[in-house]
């Protein structure tokens, strides 16, 4: 784990188009154009990791996987690619893409055996999402429960799991701020690096991440604050240097 928190800028995908939604809730999109003008401009000002979102997948409307394997294909940066990945024919198509490693976020609450196997087969290449509401998990692009947060996670810890990724559902997408007290619980109840998902509003909220690298947050994902002006990542990149 590094010392410096590392920044992945979003980019979410729905029908051809990158855009962003309000709690994660399939009908809220504002969009804002290519994606991979948006990929290639947040590697341009310094990005070292791209969150790469297949929404339609996660949502069961459809597929980008071809434009996501371009996006991918055209990028030196590492990739994080999530979104509707739950059996062995859309992770092998994922991991086929050179991303770096994938976001299971469904078949970790739906598939728990899959999930199992492909964690001890992938290892640092697997992330699990943790989308939350309270410490209540959902599932299927937002629209189910699943389960308890802590209770899953430990199941998750036994399996080996590499790396969390927690999003405060109620959060994302709406520029209110991240929930610090969930990463802190989540870190509490975990040895495994957790990147934050969610909320981001400011460079301050930013450095207030930062400050729960100790506690063994790792990264966090930045998405509506960057389309919509509130900073730059070169900004961002500068806040989280120190
Ligand atoms: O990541 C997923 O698989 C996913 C599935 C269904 C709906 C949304 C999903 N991800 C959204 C994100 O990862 C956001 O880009 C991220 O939380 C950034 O949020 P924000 O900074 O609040 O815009």
């Amino acid at each position: 784990m590094t010392n410096r928190l590392e920044l992945l800028p979003a980019v979410d995908v729905r029908d051809g188009q990158a855009v962003r939604l309000v709690k994660g809730a399939s009908g809220t999109e504002t969009s804002f154009g290519e994606p991979l003008a948006a990929a290639l401009a947040w590697q341009s000002a310094g990005a070292e990791w791209l969150h790469l979102v297949d929404l339609d997948a996660a949502f069961g409307t459809g597929s980008n996987r071809e434009l996501l394997r371009e996006v991918t294909g055209r990028l030196d940066i590492k990739v994080e690619l999530s979104g509707g990945i739950r059996d062995d024919e859309s992770l092998a198509a994922a991991l086929a893409t050179g991303c770096t490693r994938v976001n299971l976020g469904t078949a970790a609450l739906e598939s728990p055996e899959w999930v199992a196997k492909v964690i001890a087969e992938h290892g640092d290449q697997i992330a699990v999402g943790l989308d939350v509401v309270g410490t209540t998990l959902r599932g299927r692009g937002w629209t189910r429960d699943g389960g308890q947060l802590y209770d899953v996670l430990a199941r998750l810890d036994a399996e080996g799991c590499a790396r969390y990724v927690v999003t405060d559902v109620n959060r994302d997408g709406t520029l209110t701020g991240p929930n610090l007290q969930l990463l802190r619980d989540v870190c509490a109840a975990t040895d495994r690096p957790v990147v934050a998902s969610g909320g981001v509003s400011s460079l301050d909220d930013l450095r207030a991440i930062a400050t729960l690298v100790p506690e063994g947050v790792e990264g966090s994902i930045v998405g509506k604050a960057l389309y919509e002006q509130k900073f730059t990542l070169e900004e961002a990149l500068e806040a989280v240097s120190r």
